[in-house]
């Protein structure tokens, strides 16, 4: 049984300009322990696909399954990880913004601050727990935010462009930390991304989305290359290639 179903899922925002039909007829499975990432042009529906599975939104069609359950509403067992920082609670620490989730959950002050630690270190940032939001880097706060949702030990990481507003350098290496950490956790990633390179270097699937209206998958690219990915290798490239193929049509207007 896969971890996650969407089946035949649709979504139509209703608002005072009308209906906006964003998502259509969109069927996926995510496997336990797979990278998939959604790739796709602005607007196409990515984040209201993601939306969905995390429940902050319900689907206007169609069902999604998590562990052969109806997704109906946000959960523990789903952990988001924003573009932006500000999902920080500014007035804690590091450490304590990591522990949030296990204080709501009761756990007890010592081993809530060890598990704090472990994931501060597991996201490279020892010694760096006392200090507040305001006081870290962009790609830190990104940090944080990932050792905050791997934490709470959710069953998938649900990932909407977490580093889309970081610059390329930083952004290149939080990749390779993040590939680093999926391969350590093995924790099932939902990874939203317009951009083609962090697709294929991140992901063991890359779906492919057409453009809206009715934003749905267009194809799914399995990438069968071992870790940690060497982006100037042949096989890399001819990855790339066959992804930037596909969405090639989406950005140029062609359906
Ligand atoms: N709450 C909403 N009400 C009405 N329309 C919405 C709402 N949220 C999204 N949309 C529309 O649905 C479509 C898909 O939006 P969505 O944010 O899912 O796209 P996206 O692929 O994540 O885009 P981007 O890469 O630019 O973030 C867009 O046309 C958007 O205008």
């Amino acid at each position: 049984m896969s971890l996650v179903s969407l089946q035949g899922v649709g979504k139509t925002y209703r608002g005072r300009t009308g209906a906006w039909e964003a998502v259509r007829d969109f069927s996926l499975d995510l496997d336990d322990g797979e990278f998939f990432c959604l790739l796709g042009t602005s607007g196409c529906g990515k984040t209201t696909v993601l939306n969905m599975v995390a429940g902050f939104e319900q689907p206007s069609a169609g069902r999604i399954l998590l562990g052969g359950a109806p997704v109906d509403r946000p959960g523990a067992d789903r952990g988001v990880v924003f573009q932006g920082h500000d999902s920080l609670y500014e007035w804690l620490t590091a450490l304590d913004n990591i522990g949030f989730g296990l204080r709501l959950r009761g756990m007890g002050r010592r081993e809530r601050r060890a598990k704090a630690e472990h994931y501060l270190h597991m996201v490279g940032l020892t010694g760096q727990g006392a200090k507040h939001p305001s006081e870290l880097s962009g790609g830190m706060k990104q940090r944080i935010q990932i050792a905050r949702a791997l934490a709470n030990d959710p069953r998938i990481l649900l990932m909407d462009e977490p580093f889309g507003a970081l610059d390329a350098m930083t952004r290149a290496v939080l990749q390779g930390e993040l590939s680093r950490i999926w391969a350590e956790t093995r924790k099932t990633v939902l990874f939203i991304t317009h951009d083609i390179e962090e697709a294929v270097a991140l992901a063991t699937r890359v779906g492919v989305m057409k453009r809206g209206p009715g934003g749905t998958l267009k194809a799914v690219v399995p990438v069968d290359l071992p870790f940690p990915r060497e982006r100037t290798s042949d096989a890399f490239m001819a990855a790339f290639r066959s992804v930037h193929a596909l969405i090639h049509d989406e950005i140029h207007g062609a359906h």
